[in-house]
C-alpha cells in the first residue's frame, strides 16, 4: 500500500478579514483522502506560523499549507525555504499576490482540489538583509503603506485602499544609491520594489516581466511623479504595462545593495519591518517547493 502524505493546514484566523472556521470542514470535504492525511492548526499571534512550519519540517511533512495572505506564506516558506517539504496555498489573505500570480483559485474549494492534483514547482526567492521573501520587498511609499495597513484593524482590499489614500498626500520621496550586479546608480525614488513575483496583489503588477522560476530579481524604482498622472499610474499598474510608464524604470538584477540616507521601514512581502540603511539583496534560484 502506498503511504499517504502528510500536509498540515496553518489557518491564520486574522488575514483578508475573512472567517476561518469552515475550513477544515471544505478541506475534508475536497481534500483527496486517499492520498492525504491531514492535520489542522490556527495561528495565535504573528510568528506562529513559522514556529509551526519550521516543526513540520522537523517531522518530516511532506506538504505545509498556507491558509492566509503573503505575510502568512512568508512565515511557512521562510521555514521551508531549502527542504524537501512544499508549500501549497488556499489564498485567504488581502492582496494574495504569489497566489494569484501564480493562477491558485481564490476559490477555496477549487484551490484545495488543486492540492490533489500534487504538481510540485520550484520557485526563486529573494532574501534582504537575511529575511527571505518569495513574492516581493520594497522601501519607500509601499512600505509606508504596509505600516499603516497593519496598524489598522480594516483588512482587505478596502484596507489597503484606506492606507494608499492616507499615505499619498504627504509622502515624500527619498535619494538612494543602487548598486545592481555592480552597475551603479543614484536615484530620488517614491519607492523602490524588489519583485520576485510580478504583482502585489489584487492584481496590481509592478513588474510586469518578473517572473519566479527565472533566478532574476526585478528593480522596479518608481520615481517622483506630478499627482495629476495618479489615474495613468494606476491604469499602468493594473494593465500590467507599469513597465511602459516614464517615470517606472525596471532593472533586472541578482545582487543587489540599496543605500539610503537613513534606517526605516521595509516591507517584506507586505509585512512591515524595520532595517538599517543599508540593505543587501539576494535571489536564490528554485529554493522553494510549491504546488500550484
Ligand atoms: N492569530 C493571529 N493574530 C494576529 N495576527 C496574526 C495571527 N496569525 C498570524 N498573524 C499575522 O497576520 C498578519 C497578516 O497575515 P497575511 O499577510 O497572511 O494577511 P493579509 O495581510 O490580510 O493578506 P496579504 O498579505 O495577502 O495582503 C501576518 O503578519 C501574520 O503574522
Amino acid at each position: 500500500m502506498v503511504e499517504k502524505k502528510r500536509i498540515l493546514f496553518i489557518i491564520n484566523p486574522i488575514s483578508g478579514g475573512k472567517k476561518k472556521k469552515g475550513v477544515e470542514k471544505v478541506v475534508l470535504e475536497d481534500l483527496d483522502l486517499a492520498q492525504y492525511d491531514p492535520e489542522f492548526v490556527f495561528t495565535e499571534c504573528v510568528g506562529h506560523a513559522n514556529e509551526l512550519a519550521a516543526k513540520a519540517v522537523a517531522d518530516e511533512l511532506d506538504v505545509v499549507v498556507a491558509v492566509g495572505g503573503d505575510g502568512t506564506i512568508n512565515e511557512i516558506a521562510s521555514a521551508l525555504n531549502g527542504t524537501g517539504t512544499a508549500l501549497g496555498v488556499i489564498p485567504e489573505g488581502s492582496g494574495n499576490g504569489l497566489a494569484l500570480y501564480l493562477g491558485i483559485p481564490l476559490n477555496e474549494r477549487a484551490a484545495v482540489r488543486r492540492l490533489n492534483r500534487f504538481e510540485p514547482m520550484k520557485i526563486d526567492s529573494g532574501v534582504i538583509n537575511g529575511l527571505p521573501f518569495f513574492n516581493m520587498a520594497g522601501i519607500g511609499f509601499d512600505a509606508s503603506v504596509s505600516d499603516r495597513f497593519a496598524n489598522d484593524s480594516l483588512r482587505g482590499p478596502i484596507g489597503y485602499l484606506k492606507a494608499v489614500l492616507a499615505e499619498i498626500s504627504t509622502y515624500k520621496p527619498a535619494r538612494c544609491v543602487l548598486d545592481i550586479d555592480g552597475k551603479i546608480v543614484e536615484r530620488e525614488a517614491f519607492m523602490i520594489s524588489v519583485a520576485n513575483s510580478p504583482q502585489y496583489g489584487n492584481n496590481a503588477y509592478v513588474a510586469p516581466q518578473a517572473s519566479v522560476t527565472d533566478g532574476i530579481l526585478d528593480v522596479c524604482i518608481v520615481h517622483k511623479f506630478p499627482l495629476y498622472t495618479i489615474p495613468m499610474m494606476v491604469f499602468h499598474l493594473f494593465n500590467k504595462t507599469a513597465d511602459q510608464s516614464e517615470y517606472v524604470e525596471i532593472i533586472p538584477g541578482r545582487q543587489i545593495r540599496i543605500e539610503r540616507e537613513c534606517a526605516g521601514a521595509v516591507h517584506v512581502d507586505g509585512e512591515p519591518k524595520e532595517m538599517g540603511a543599508v540593505l543587501d539583496i539576494a535571489v536564490n534560484p528554485g529554493s522553494l517547493i510549491i504546488l500550484c
